[in-house]
């Protein structure tokens, strides 16, 4: 297992800066290796962050991007709290990625959790086969509570193995109605990013980094490379020998 690599940044301007770099570079390596980028987006704070400097690289090969949802809530497409309108909004909209080759939940199926997960599985099944799936990129965040996709802590999903995507209807953060990948398939990455901002998630990331607390982000792991990228604030409670500077 890769030990996590910390990546501390003044500020989420410079994360967006190193993100776009890392990606870009990632999705170059990905097309190399196999013609194709596979990647997943989180919802909440990450689009934003993301996308700020990535929507207008021009050096992409957008027509080759393979976008998967790490979570979703059960809501329309056009509804605030869904991340793939977030996403549109913040990245797709900008970039050429063709539109069969996004993956959002299926909006006919947002009443019934259960056949949007299945849904979903299918969705994964017509790009990466019957075969567990294995993103390039995994772009994850976390809450103040440690929760990344939409695995809460002390939730019974966090101890799912035999599904690709579950389903809850009682998350603690709203909306409650959500579907989200399982550990077998965020574990089976190549790499793992997280995108941590702000002071509001300094005692959390310390919790995970320092004291090891098997929070929800802190179970995460990856093939290749678990990273994370993080700013002053949320690296506020750090213990400085655990940093990196450079990528
Ligand atoms: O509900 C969610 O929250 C997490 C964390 O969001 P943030 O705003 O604190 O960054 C997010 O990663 C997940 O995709 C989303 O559904």
């Amino acid at each position: 297992m890769p030990s996590p690599e910390i990546f501390k940044f003044a500020s989420a301007d410079e994360i967006s800066t190193a993100l776009d770099h890392f990606i870009a570079q990632a999705s170059h390596d990905a097309i190399a290796r196999s013609g194709r980028f596979t990647v997943t987006l989180s919802g909440g704070s990450l689009p934003k962050v993301l996308a700020a400097k990535l929507k207008s690289n021009t050096t992409v090969e957008w027509s080759k991007w393979h976008v998967f949802f790490a979570d979703e809530r059960c809501v329309p497409h056009d509804h605030d709290d869904s991340n793939y309108l977030l996403a549109k909004q913040q990245l797709l909209d900008s970039v050429p990625i063709p539109a069969n080759q996004v993956h959002p939940i299926n909006p006919a199926l947002v009443n019934d959790r259960h056949a949007a997960a299945k849904d979903y599985v299918q969705q994964l099944k017509s790009v990466f086969g019957e075969e567990l799936p294995s993103f390039d990129v995994n772009l994850l965040g976390i809450g103040p509570d440690g929760h990344c996709c939409s695995l809460f802590p002390g939730h019974p999903l966090l101890d799912v193995k035999d599904t690709w995507v579950a389903s809850l209807d009682d998350s603690p953060k709203p909306p409650p109605s959500r579907i989200t990948l399982t550990y077998p398939v965020i574990n089976n990455a190549d790499t793992n990013v997280f995108v941590v901002t702000g002071e509001g998630k300094a005692d959390v990331f310390h919790q995970i980094i320092d004291l090891k607390e098997p929070l929800p982000s802190g179970r995460v792991q990856a093939k290749r490379r678990l990273i994370w990228f993080v700013d002053n604030g949320a690296a506020g409670k750090l213990k400085a020998s655990t940093l990196k500077y450079s990528l």
